[in-house]
C-alpha cells in the first residue's frame, strides 16, 4: 500500500565533530577514541510529516538547523540517526548548492538533469525553456563562477523546477533574486502547488513564508519548536523574536551560549532512553519496545563513522600488507621470519639502486 504521506522524518538528529584541521579528521580516522574532537548536534530529534501537495515553510534563527533538515530530505547528507523515509523525486534550490562554478551554466543545466535522471534528449528539449526562465542571457555560456548570487539563483531555481520534480525544496533561494524574478518563482511554485506537488520552503522572510505555505514548522536550535497552521506558527515566532531582540546585547549572547552549549552536550543514549520511555508508555504491553525505537534510530542509518571493529581489521589489514612487503624484500620465506622477525632487518636479496 502506498504510504499517505509524501516525507516522514522521524527523531531525526545530525551530528558534527569540528576538527579545527584536516590533520585531525585524518587521525581521528585511524584513532579508537574521539572524545577530545568537539561535539555538535545540529538537530536534536526532529519529527514532521508532509503531505502530498503540502507547502511547509521551515523558519528559525541563523544555525537553528534548518538547511541540515532540508539537505536531510534531499539526500544531501545522510541523518546521524532516525528515519527518513522520502516518497519521489526530490529537487533542491539553495544558495550555495548544486552548481559547479568551473561548468557553463548550460554545462550546469546538462550535469544536473542527467543527475536527476532524465535523457540527453528531453534535456536538449527542455533547454531552450531553462534557459529562456533563469534569464541569463549569453552568460549561459559562461563558467558559473563569473555569475553573481542572483543569476546563480536564478539558474539553480529554473532547473529545479524545469525537471520537474515531485518534491520541490527551495531554500533561501528567493532571498538573493530581484523583484521581477521573484514573483516569476511566486507564480511557478503556485502552479506546482496546483498541480499537487509538495514544496518545502527554507526562508527568513514571513512574509514569503505566509504568501506561500500552508503548514509552518519553527525549528529552535536544533528542536522542533512548534508545527502548525502558518498564523500560528509566524505569530508566535514574531513573538520570539520580539522577546530576543528586547534583550540586552549580553543576555542575547548569554542566551545563544546557553542554547549552543545544550547543542555540544547532547547525549543521543539519553534522548534514545526518553523515547523508548514514550514509546513504553504509549504500548505498556509491547515487550519489544526497546529493540524497535533501536531500529527507528538506526535501521535506515549510513554511518559516516568507521566502527571500532572496522579500524580494528583496517588496521590488522595494513599492518599484514605491510609485514608481506618486508618478507617479499628480505628474500626469506614467512615461515622463516614468523620464526625469527629480526632477519627483516638483515635482508638477503639487495636491491639494486644505480
Ligand atoms: N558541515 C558542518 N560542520 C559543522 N557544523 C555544521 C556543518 N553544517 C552546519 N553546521 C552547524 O549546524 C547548525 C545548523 O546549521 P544550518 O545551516 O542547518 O542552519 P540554518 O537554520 O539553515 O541557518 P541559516 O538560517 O543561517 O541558513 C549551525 O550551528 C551550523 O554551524
Amino acid at each position: 500500500m502506498a504510504a499517505e504521506y509524501k516525507i516522514k522524518v522521524e527523531n531525526v538528529t545530525k551530528e558534527y565533530e569540528l576538527f579545527k584541521t584536516q590533520s585531525e579528521k585524518m587521525r581521528s580516522f585511524f584513532s579508537l577514541n574521539n572524545s577530545n574532537v568537539p561535539h555538535f548536534w545540529s538537530l536534536m530529534g526532529i519529527s514532521l510529516t508532509i503531505m502530498p501537495g503540502e507547502a511547509i515553510g521551515l523558519i528559525g534563527v541563523n544555525g537553528s538547523g534548518k538547511s541540515t533538515l532540508s539537505n536531510i530530505i534531499s539526500g544531501i547528507i545522510p541523518q546521524t540517526t532516525g528515519y527518513v523515509d522520502v516518497q519521489g523525486e526530490t529537487s533542491i534550490v539553495a544558495i550555495n548548492a548544486g552548481l559547479r562554478n568551473n561548468l557553463t551554466g548550460r554545462e550546469n543545466i546538462r550535469l544536473k538533469s542527467l543527475m536527476q535522471g532524465l535523457t540527453n534528449e528531453q534535456i536538449d528539449e527542455l533547454m531552450p525553456d531553462i534557459i529562456a526562465f533563469a534569464d541569463i542571457g549569453d552568460f549561459v555560456d559562461q563558467p558559473v563562477k563569473s555569475y553573481s548570487s542572483g543569476m546563480k539563483s536564478r539558474l539553480g531555481f529554473s532547473i529545479a523546477v524545469h525537471i520537474d520534480p515531485d518534491i520541490l525544496i527551495i531554500d533561501e533561494a528567493l532571498s538573493v533574486g530581484d523583484d521581477t524574478f521573484y514573483q516569476k518563482c511566486v507564480d511557478k511554485i503556485n502552479e506546482f502547488k496546483q498541480e499537487g506537488k509538495t514544496i518545502v520552503f527554507v526562508s527568513h522572510s514571513l512574509k514569503q513564508i505566509e504568501l506561500l505555505c500552508d503548514r509552518v514548522a519553527w525549528i529552535n536550535y536544533g528542536k522542533l519548536r512548534a508545527v502548525g497552521e502558518t498564523k500560528e506558527v509566524t505569530s508566535e515566532y514574531r513573538k520570539f523574536i520580539k522577546w530576543f531582540r528586547g534583550l540586552s546585547k549580553k543576555e542575547k549572547t548569554k542566551f545563544q551560549k546557553e542554547q549552543k552549549n545544550i547543542q555540544k552536550n547532547f547525549s543521543i543514549q539519553a534522548y534514545q532512553k526518553e523515547v523508548t520511555e514514550e514509546h513504553q508508555k504509549a504500548n505498556p504491553e509491547d515487550k519489544n519496545v526497546a529493540s524497535e525505537v533501536h531500529k527507528l534510530f538506526y535501521g535506515s542509518v549510513i554511518s559516516e563513522k568507521m566502527s571500532l571493529a572496522n579500524k580494528i581489521l583496517t588496521a590488522a589489514v595494513l599492518v599484514a600488507l605491510i609485514f608481506f612487503c618486508l618478507v617479499n624484500v628480505s628474500g626469506y620465506s614467512i615461515t622463516s621470519v614468523l620464526g625469527d622477525p629480526s632477519l627483516i632487518l638483515h635482508p638477503l636479496q639487495h636491491l639494486n639502486v644505480p
